[in-house]
């Protein structure tokens, strides 16, 4: 897919993606304090290619999914990581067509170019169907992300997709038996929730159709 190397952590500087706080409140006049993260909104699409019968997926290194995979003693502030001891692979995940909201379009809109830039697929706006907002994270992290469903054929297809700018995501597909053997594997499944949630929903409300 794409070699990672040179990897060190560094203290977070300034960032436009998260903005560290800590939370000062009085519970039942008792102070409390809560360390948080403040993060975009986000949309989600469960993509079906319905004429060959496969979810259309993404797949992508996730810095903090890799940053889970190594013991804390081994991640200190500017030491090296053993890339050998820890295999960026690892870091690498299956997830939902997904993007964070970060301009002035409807989510719906966002929802529609997000499918085109990483999955390459041109689909009318009106073709989204609605499934629902949830809370992306409730412990040090929340935000909204809003999922989608959408319906697409070969037709559409109108790029390799890949994502934009310095991007690097490769489009998976997946047949329902192989999402379904995917997510009850017994191993940890490289995913976040939202794309358990939205393949499950998809089994229950659509895969049954086709
Ligand atoms: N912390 C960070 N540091 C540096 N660069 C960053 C960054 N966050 C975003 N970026 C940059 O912005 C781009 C954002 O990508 P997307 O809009 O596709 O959102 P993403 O899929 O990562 O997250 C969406 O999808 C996943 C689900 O798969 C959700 O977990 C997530 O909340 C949602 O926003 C990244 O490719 C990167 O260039
Ligand atoms: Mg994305």
């Amino acid at each position: 897919m794409n070699k990672i190397t040179d990897v060190v952590m560094k203290p977070l500087e300034k960032s436009i993606y998260l903005k560290p706080y800590t939370m000062h409140f009085t519970q039942n006049g008792q102070k409390k304090t809560w360390d948080l993260l403040g993060i975009h909104d986000s949309v989600a699409i469960i993509i079906y290619n319905k004429l060959r019968k496969v979810l259309i997926l993404v797949k992508q290194f996730r810095p903090a999914v890799y940053l889970g995979t190594i013991d804390p003693q081994d991640r200190q502030i500017d030491h090296p990581i053993d890339t050998a001891k820890y295999p960026p692979e690892n870091g690498i995940t299956i997830e939902l067509c997904a993007g964070i909201v970060d301009k002035q379009l409807s989510l719906a809109e966002i929802a529609r170019e997000e499918i085109l830039e990483e999955c390459g697929y041109d689909v009318p706006v009106g073709s989204l169907e609605l499934i629902g907002s949830y809370r992306s994270g409730v412990g040090t992290s929340a935000s909204v992300q809003t999922a989608y469903y959408c319906e697409v054929t070969d037709a559409m297809k109108v790029t390799q997709g890949g994502g934009t700018d310095d991007e690097l995501i490769d489009v998976v597909e997946m047949t329902v038996a192989e999402v379904k053997d995917y997510v009850t594997q017994r191993d940890v499944v490289n995913s976040p929730p939202s794309f358990l949630f939205g393949i499950y929903w998809f089994l229950l409300n659509k895969s049954s159709k086709y």
